[in-house]
């Protein structure tokens, strides 16, 4: 049986639930912020940035007013802004600095000269705001910069729910695919088309990597590819994209959860040798040029370098010229200007704004879409696929890399632009972050901690001195190998059924309810195993059993995670080798988290800090023996783990948040000591320091 009519607005009525409680979580997160904290402070929370000044008032694509602001010679001794937190596609909000003027006076003017738009390029001395207003933005001489909740992403996301509904209920021109109806449970996945043969451009890849790619190539609406770390998912996607654009000639969007994703995919896409057999791909990133400038290569192949080398920029760049000059005139800031102009002259001056930025604006517009029109590939967050850049925009395929990383109303921005749907990712690595579920369980933990605080009174706030010598306190353990050995056996023996991904629960509940009990129950009070954790209904290899689409019981509860509870594990294929980490790191997650299936590449398996070769150059040096046994012992250890149990070392919380926020810093000095001793011990034993990560979960 299909999804019923029910089932499906049940589903959608749930997502827009969850959607507003995390936007009210986020306004009210900032909004919080901002409203209790004077500008110094919130320059020192690194949310604002005071004592600015216009340095230029430009164009951007879109027709956008771009106006950089920098720290003047005459409020500041230093240029570089002090550090913040103003990120590229930030929302933020110029306000007059009121300093020099009375209370009243200030406020009006603050009221008048408010302008808000979109970070557009940070750098360590200026910050670019890209503004879509039309009209007189009448910008203070001096001025502070903001930061403010950022709405674009959620009225993307509510827009994309919208929009599923409707397609859904017939109301909407855009048609109800196989693609929409397999993600919604209308009817199971098609059979797989069956390819004789594939030509593999990579002949490297390991037979779950082929798997994998034969899987998504064969299959008509949907296939997930589970990549547990260091698989080579991104290495299996770019095959994937290689075969589809090469060899069947698809159009295919690329998206993912962040910049950095698509980024990654994008540079291995440029680095790709050209061929008879593999052609050069014609690829075009979308998103803000200061995201995307990790190299020259991904700036080249950005829509805005394209769109200018096109003949057709040359016609713009006129109207923009024209533009420019206008805005500066306006700003006081024209050759040979002295001051702004102001009454009738002015408003003169922007109605001419106004209709050079509506003639630039067409003009762009076509440039854009003979660029896009051209790009059989194009690379954008699932975010920036739905801006206007896009919107007619058609692809056979929609590859979403970091799918467990992205909430699935994010996910359907993209989806709706094709035919064909390819999610790559790992559920049982860390699900996207929700803040509204994040509130929820900061309060049930400070409640379960209020009960129990009296008999635990020595915990964030205490502060023991680092002891001397703390090889004493903190004791390295490794692993012996006999341990690993043990391990390994009981890797062999695993039933290998155990993993959320595989699990067979047979359906009891009716199809019609939430699976989480009550609305409220199911939005809050589970617990996180439980928000994560959906009913599985199928466990078969077949993709054909009959779905039952469940309201999602948190924004946890990915795209991905709902499929494979749909279809059961014959939605996806999994990747077993992994690249990266020595035998012994892997053997755990392996048996607690992949069945025991994920296995070590020989390239790694065995591989140690002694097999570098500085520290092999190392070793040839005269050394006393004791230090080259621990020399040895040291960079032949895969991994060490201190046991700091009864050594009194405490978190400290910094922040002028206080006890009932989780807004400060926390830090915990002794163990950063253990740390910090540890790492010299590797530099002392030849490791270059450009070789060590510390990574660690406070923040
Ligand atoms: N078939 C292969 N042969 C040799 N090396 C490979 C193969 N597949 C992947 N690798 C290497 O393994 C490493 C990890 O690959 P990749 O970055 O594609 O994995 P991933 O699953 O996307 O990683 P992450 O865990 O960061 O998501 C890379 O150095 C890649 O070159």
């Amino acid at each position: 049986m299909a999804s019923s009519d029910s089932q499906l607005l049940a589903f959608i009525d749930r997502q827009k639930l969850l959607l507003n409680r995390e936007r009210d979580a986020e306004v009210e997160r900032s909004s919080l912020l901002l409203s209790n904290c004077g500008p110094r402070l919130l320059e020192q929370k690194g949310l604002a940035l005071l004592g600015l000044g216009i340095h230029e008032v430009k164009i951007g694509l879109g027709g956008k007013t771009l106006i950089e602001l920098e720290r003047p010679s005459a409020y500041h001794t230093n240029p570089t802004f002090p550090p913040h937190n103003l990120r590229t596609g930030d929302l933020a909000r110029i306000e007059a600095n009121i300093t020099t003027k009375s209370k009243k006076q200030a406020s009006t003017d603050t009221k008048d000269s408010t302008v808000e738009g979109v970070v557009y390029k940070v750098s360590d001395t200026r910050i670019v705001l890209a503004v879509d207003s039309e009209d007189d933005l009448g910008l203070p001489e001096r001025c502070r910069l903001v930061k403010l909740a950022n709405s674009v992403t959620y009225d993307r996301m509510d827009h994309a729910i919208e929009h599923l509904e409707k397609t859904i209920k017939g109301e909407k021109d855009s048609e109800l695919t196989p693609l929409i109806k397999v993600l919604m449970g209308m009817m199971p996945p098609s059979p797989l088309n069956k390819l004789e043969d594939i030509s593999f451009f990579d002949e490297s890849l390991n037979p779950s990597q082929k798997e994998a790619i034969r899987f998504c190539l064969e299959s008509p609406e949907v296939a997930c590819i589970h990549g547990p770390p260091g698989t080579g998912k991104t290495h299996t996607l770019i095959e994937i994209i290689r075969q589809l654009a090469s060899t069947s000639s698809k159009r295919i969007l690329v998206c993912g959860a962040s910049n950095l994703s698509v980024d990654n995919i994008l540079e291995r896409l440029l680095a790709l040798p050209v061929s008879d057999k593999s052609p050069r791909l014609r690829v075009t990133r979308i998103g803000h040029p200061a995201r995307v400038m990790t190299h020259q290569g991904i700036l080249e192949a950005t829509l805005d370098m394209k769109a200018a080398r096109t003949d057709q920029a040359a016609l713009a760049k006129d109207v923009k010229f024209e533009l420019e000059t206008t805005l500066a005139l306006l700003s006081g800031k024209g050759k040979g200007v002295k001051g702004k102009v102001k009454g009738t002259e002015r408003k003169k001056l922007w109605e001419e704004v106004k209709a050079l930025r509506k003639e630039y604006r067409k003009r762009e517009g076509g440039i854009v879409s003979s660029v896009l029109n051209e790009s059989q590939i194009v690379v954008a967050t699932c975010h920036s696929s739905g801006g206007r850049q896009l919107r007619n925009q058609e692809f056979d395929v929609v590859i979403i890399d970091e799918a467990t990383q992205a909430i699935e109303a994010v996910c359907w921005i993209p989806i709706f632009k094709a035919k064909k749907l390819i999610l790559a990712g790992d559920p049982m690595q860390l699900p996207p972050t929700v803040l509204s579920l994040d509130k929820r369980r900061k309060q049930q933990s400070k409640a379960a901690s209020a009960s129990s605080s009296k008999s635990q009174t020595k915990t964030s706030s205490g502060k023991s001195k680092v002891k001397p010598n703390l090889a004493k306190n903190a004791t390295p353990i490794r692993p012996s190998p006999s341990n690993s050995r043990k391990d390994e056996e009981n890797a062999g023996n695993g039933s290998g059924d155990d993993v959320k991904g595989e699990m067979a629960i047979e359906d009891s509940k009716s199809p019609s309810t939430p699976d989480s009990g009550t609305e409220e129950e199911s939005a809050g009070s589970g617990s996180d195993d439980d928000a994560k954790s959906e009913t599985i209904v199928a466990n078969t290899k077949t993709r054909s059993k009959m779905p039952i689409l469940r309201p999602s019981r948190s924004l946890e509860t990915t795209l991905f995670d709902r499929l494979e509870s749909m279809y059961g594990s014959g939605i996806k294929r999994m990747l077993n080798v992994q690249y990266r980490m020595h035998n012994q790191i892997c053997t755990f997650p392996s048996r607690t988290l992949y069945s025991n299936k994920l296995t070590s590449h020989s390239s790694v398996a065995n591989h140690l800090l002694l097999d570098l070769p500085e520290t092999q150059s190392a070793n040839t040096s005269t050394q006393a023996s004791d230090d080259e046994e621990t020399r040895k012992e040291i960079l032949g250890t895969p991994i060490t783990f201190f046991d700091t149990a009864g050594c009194e070392y405490f978190e400290r919380l910094d922040g002028e948040s206080g006890g009932d926020s989780d807004e400060g810093s926390r830090c915990n000095e002794n163990e950063a000591t253990v740390v910090k001793q540890w790492v010299e011990g590797l530099v002392e034993a030849g490791v270059g320091p450009e070789r060590i990560a510390v990574i660690t979960p406070r923040r």
